[in-house]
């Protein structure tokens, strides 16, 4: 390669892979999911339908269903001294910097990590989904000090999550709308985290290490780290008023205002954070107490007045998990347990048909 070749800064619009697994339609405005369409999905359909679709290619019958979410919701086995070991990370250690380290530490009681058949990956898949909630919960209590909490295995996969993360029962409602931003989180084509993962997968490296390098990935705020980073800018407001005028002096020191813009939907709304608007309306009349809600209008109008941008999901995710009761730092971890899901069949369709990611540079240095 000696001229110059199309350099795109960011991969911007670039085609990194072939994939049967999801697809942005921008023209149709839709999130293809193996064939199905996401928003669809999640007028009537629970997480659980969505993990089986993602890594079995089709939506379960109920028998298949009922299976599934057994498993996953009887997959508990987390060795205790991956527990000591996540209590011995120092307090101020971020609860996805946890989560990496949880998850990384695993793969060393995987007695076949070596491997990587489409079987062996599943089984992985399954078992890390089962142990995901008590992993994402855990690694924040027990960097907080707090004593480690054991699933309830009675419930639902997302009312036990929920239940873990606030140590009460969920009501129905809230249980699904928990779900449902699990659903909406669990799979979005080819995001920076999921082609962190399938970079590391196709130097035949394992789906732990896949994963550990996609929660990386996700904690940086202009990615999943951007939900807590929303729920943060929404407290430092106390009414509509403040909170409108906390965005426009952000814009006049030309901050990036976090839960707006998306590199795929840039002048669009994120579909996905329509239906989780929908959620904080629905949590706002059950709680009596819509300010949250007004504030992320005002928001919404400002930022299309001033910049031209729209919300994407962590924008409207930040509130509903407010008001589900969920501390902030756990917000981040949340969103990647649910996109665990949709790493492994990335990782899975990686090593099924690898070919070994390695690009070029255009060289700008000293001359030679
Ligand atoms: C579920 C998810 O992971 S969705 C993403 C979550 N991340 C965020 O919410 C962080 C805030 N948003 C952003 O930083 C961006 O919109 C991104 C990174 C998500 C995508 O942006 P990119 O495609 O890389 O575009 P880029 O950052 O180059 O922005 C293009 C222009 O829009 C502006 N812009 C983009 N997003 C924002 C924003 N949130 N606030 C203010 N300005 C913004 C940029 O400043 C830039 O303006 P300029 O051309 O005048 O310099
Ligand atoms: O698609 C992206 O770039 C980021 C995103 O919305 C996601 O991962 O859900």
């Amino acid at each position: 390669m000696s001229t110059k070749e199309k350099y795109v800064p960011g991969l911007d619009g670039v085609i990194a892979s072939e994939t049967a697994i999801s697809f942005l339609d921008t023209e149709q405005e839709k999130i293809i999911i193996r064939g199905h369409e996401l928003i669809e999905l999640s007028k009537s359909n629970d997480y659980i339908d969505i993990v089986h679709l993602l890594l079995n290619g089709t939506l379960p019958d109920s028998t298949e269903k009922l299976v599934l979410e057994k498993e996953l919701t009887t997959n508990y086995d987390i060795p205790t001294d991956v527990m000591k070991l996540l209590a011995l990370l120092p307090k101020q250690t971020h609860p996805m910097d946890g989560l990496r380290t949880g998850l990384s530490a695993l793969s060393g009681y995987d007695e076949d990590i070596e491997n990587r058949s489409l079987e062996a990956n599943k089984r992985r898949a399954y078992a890390l989904l089962g142990n995901l909630p008590a992993i994402t919960v855990n690694s924040y209590r027990l960097i907080h000090g707090q004593e480690a909490v054991q699933p309830n295995q009675e419930l639902s996969y997302s009312a036990n999550f929920l239940y873990m993360i606030t140590g009460e029962e969920p009501e129905a409602w809230e249980a699904e709308i928990f779900d449902r931003s699990l659903l909406l989180y669990s799979e979005h084509e080819m995001p920076n985290s999921t082609f962190t993962a399938r970079v590391i997968a196709s130097t035949n490296s394992d789906l732990y290490g896949a994963l550990t390098g996609g929660v990386a990935s996700l904690k940086g705020n202009l990615h999943g780290g951007a939900n807590e980073a929303v729920m943060y800018m929404l407290n430092e407001a106390k009414s509509v008023g403040e909170f409108e005028e906390l965005l426009q002096k952000k814009l006049m020191k030309k901050e990036k205002i976090m839960g707006f813009g998306h590199r795929v939907y840039m002048k669009k709304m994120d579909p996905r954070a329509l239906v989780m608007k929908e959620s904080l309306k629905q949590l706002c009349d059950k709680k009596g107490d819509s300010l949250l809600l007004e504030m992320c209008e005002a928001g919404e109008k400002v930022m299309r007045e001033e910049k031209g941008l729209y919300p994407n999901l962590d924008y409207y995710a930040a509130p509903v998990y407010w008001m589900l009761g969920i501390p902030i730092g756990l917000y981040t971890p949340i969103f990647f347990s649910a996109r665990t899901a949709g790493l492994a069949a990335h990782v899975i369709e990686q090593h099924n048909n690898n070919r070994l990611f390695r690009p070029r540079v255009n060289y700008i240095g000293e001359s030679y």
